[in-house]
């Protein structure tokens, strides 16, 4: 199982956002895409789902080109939670979760009741959907996307709202999908995360794709000094590893 893009340039206004992006993706396993402010990770993300057309170049998921599959089979197969994710409707959480059954048509009671607990949602499932806290919304809308049970799950920043309890909740339950087979595709700014989370990295710089690896190689000191301007070190043990700066 495989989500790739191929000499991928995406132009968004007057910005090359991406530049001649060629990566493959394995199922699976958690890729963690990083890189510094407006370097085109959530581009690529995006471009990954199958939401933006490429001005060259493809994204594709085995081997059919994303923008030849039928939008509703290609929500089935990638979910896709975005940046600032808003909520549309003014519905119960446990409704809202349960609209990332749409693509399927069915109730999918099980995947649902599964994606509530995993986001810890129980205690709201009740709860309209205006009236959480930011973290809150971000769990819902999280566990929408993992209610539709998407063979790939392209998540933009999932655990930046999130509290410490619940990003190692949430990690956990990533990674659980992916040793289940799903790819899992998250933008993390954190480098410790991806560094200990992560089992390939990508780290883009100016729309270009500067790494592309395991994370001790496309983390390292000197493509942090390169890519970030900041002097670093990795301390401790693969797996709990800690970024020291300065
Ligand atoms: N809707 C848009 N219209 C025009 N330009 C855009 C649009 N969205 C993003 N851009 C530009 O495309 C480039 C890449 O943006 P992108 O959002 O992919 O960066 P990012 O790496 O995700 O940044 P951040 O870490 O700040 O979220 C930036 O120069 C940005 O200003």
């Amino acid at each position: 199982m495989s989500l790739s893009a191929s000499d991928l340039t995406i132009r968004r206004g007057d910005v090359p956002a991406l530049t001649g992006v060629s990566t493959s993706l394995s199922g699976g396993s958690i890729t963690a895409i990083c890189g510094p402010n407006g370097a085109g990770k959530s581009t690529l993300l995006m471009a990954l789902a199958g939401l933006l057309e490429p001005s060259a170049g493809a994204a594709a998921l085995e081997a059919a080109s994303l923008a030849c599959l039928h939008p509703r089979v290609r929500a089935r197969r990638i979910g896709y939670l975005p940046q600032e994710a808003s909520v549309a409707w003014d519905v119960s959480v446990a409704n809202l979760v349960r609209l990332g059954r749409m693509p399927h048509r069915d109730r999918g009671e099980e995947a649902v009741e599964s994606a509530i607990t995993a986001l810890d949602l129980q205690p709201l499932r009740h709860r309209p959907a205006s009236q959480l806290s930011g973290g809150e919304k971000a769990r819902t809308l999280l566990a929408r996307v993992l209610a539709g049970e998407p063979e790939w799950i392209l998540a933009d920043e999932p655990l930046a709202a999130l509290d410490l309890g619940h990003q190692v909740t949430l990690l956990r339950h990533l990674r659980s999908a992916a040793n289940g087979g799903a790819g899992v595709v998250l933008v993390l700014h954190d480098l410790a995360q991806a560094m200990n989370h992560a089992d390939h990295v990508l780290v883009l710089k100016e729309g270009r794709l500067i790494a592309d690896g395991p994370p001790q190689d496309a983390l390292s000191s000197e493509i942090i000094a390169d890519v970030w301007g900041v002097t670093a070190r990795w301390l401790g043990e693969p797996g709990a590893r800690a970024l020291v700066t300065g």
